[in-house]
């Protein structure tokens, strides 16, 4: 039994996500997912906007064997704040078989960070969306991105469409890698080829060290699973553009999602729309994760 009681509209992970018939290349990445807890192990933050169910590592495991995948990079939930306990576990748990994105305070030492290194873990996340956290004063940030630089860390950002002009400047000035959650957050109703994508496209276009997830249909969609034929567009765009330079997760176990529950084999078989050759997809799953995140 969990010691926290979930948000009362909150939605669990779907239970039994169909098997995939689109087989992913061997040795694919699931570059962006979490675990939740479990609460009374991993207690969520008192600093959370949101309380979930819980979602453990072995589930996960469990899902990656499912959906033919090999890896994961599990990121840090904004439910357990700067304690990275239930994500390093699950690293522990992962025979080597994933890697972690953590979140920190300008105050991190050194010693921690070398800690989190040597745990698995290459990156940090700045977010930036306000109903999940308190967004950090930028110089705060500022400090923490100049101390990965000379680690070979990346930085993952998670920021909504309409922000993007406001952090802009900030953004490009990032000094590692960057990578972008879920493409920025677009507004799929809005033109592919209007003003608010492509200041996105621009971002990614005068900056080649920032690159972008092409996850989360479930989340920017109005059409609907399992086709999510609205987004199809943005993310082709982006992977057609940037091949070298994007990421593919689940997003499992999609916190926070208020009318439906996706299911993970359809988000698997959603990968060939949006990649559309072998090449495209082997890049996305296999190479540009393992490069990022398995270089060593
Ligand atoms: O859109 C969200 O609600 C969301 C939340 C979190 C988190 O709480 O960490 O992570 C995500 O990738 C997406």
């Amino acid at each position: 039994m969990s010691d926290f009681i979930k948000d009362a509209d909150w939605l669990d992970w779907h239970p039994n996500p169909v098997r995939p018939t689109y087989r992913p290349p061997a040795g694919a990445v699931d570059a962006h997912c979490h675990v939740f807890g479990p609460g009374d192990q991993f207690p969520f933050a008192a600093s959370r906007k949101y309380t979930p169910c819980d979602a453990s590592a072995e589930q996960l495991f469990s899902l990656r064997d499912h959906l033919g995948f090999s890896r994961n990079v599990v990121v840090q939930a904004t439910c357990h704040g700067t304690d990275n306990r239930a994500m390093l576990h699950a690293l522990a748990q992962s025979n080597g078989m994933a890697r972690g994105v953590a979140t920190v305070t300008p105050e991190v030492s050194d010693a921690e960070l070398d800690a989190l290194h040597a745990a698995g873990v290459r990156g940090v996340r700045f977010n930036f969306v306000k109903r999940l956290v308190d967004v950090l004063p930028i110089d705060g940030l500022r400090s923490i991105a100049a101390r990965l630089a000379s680690r070979d860390w990346h930085i993952v950002i998670y920021f909504e469409a309409q922000d993007l002009p406001e952090y802009y400047d900030f953004f490009a000035s990032l000094p590692t890698i960057v990578v972008v959650d879920h493409m920025g957050r677009p507004d799929v109703r809005k033109d592919v080829n209007g003003p608010e994508f492509d200041l996105f496209v621009k971002l990614l276009s005068e900056n080649d060290n920032i690159w972008s997830k092409v996850s989360c249909p479930d989340r920017l969609s109005f059409s609907g699973e399992p086709l999510y034929a609205d987004v199809v567009p943005f993310a082709t765009r982006i992977v057609e553009t940037f091949p070298e330079r994007v990421l593919w997760g689940t997003d499992w176990p999609h916190p926070n999602m208020k009318t439906h529950m996706p299911d993970d084999g359809e988000l698997v078989n959603f990968i060939p729309q949006i990649a559309r050759t072998e090449e495209l997809q082997h890049k996305l799953l296999v190479e540009n994760p393992m490069r990022l995140y398995w270089a060593d």
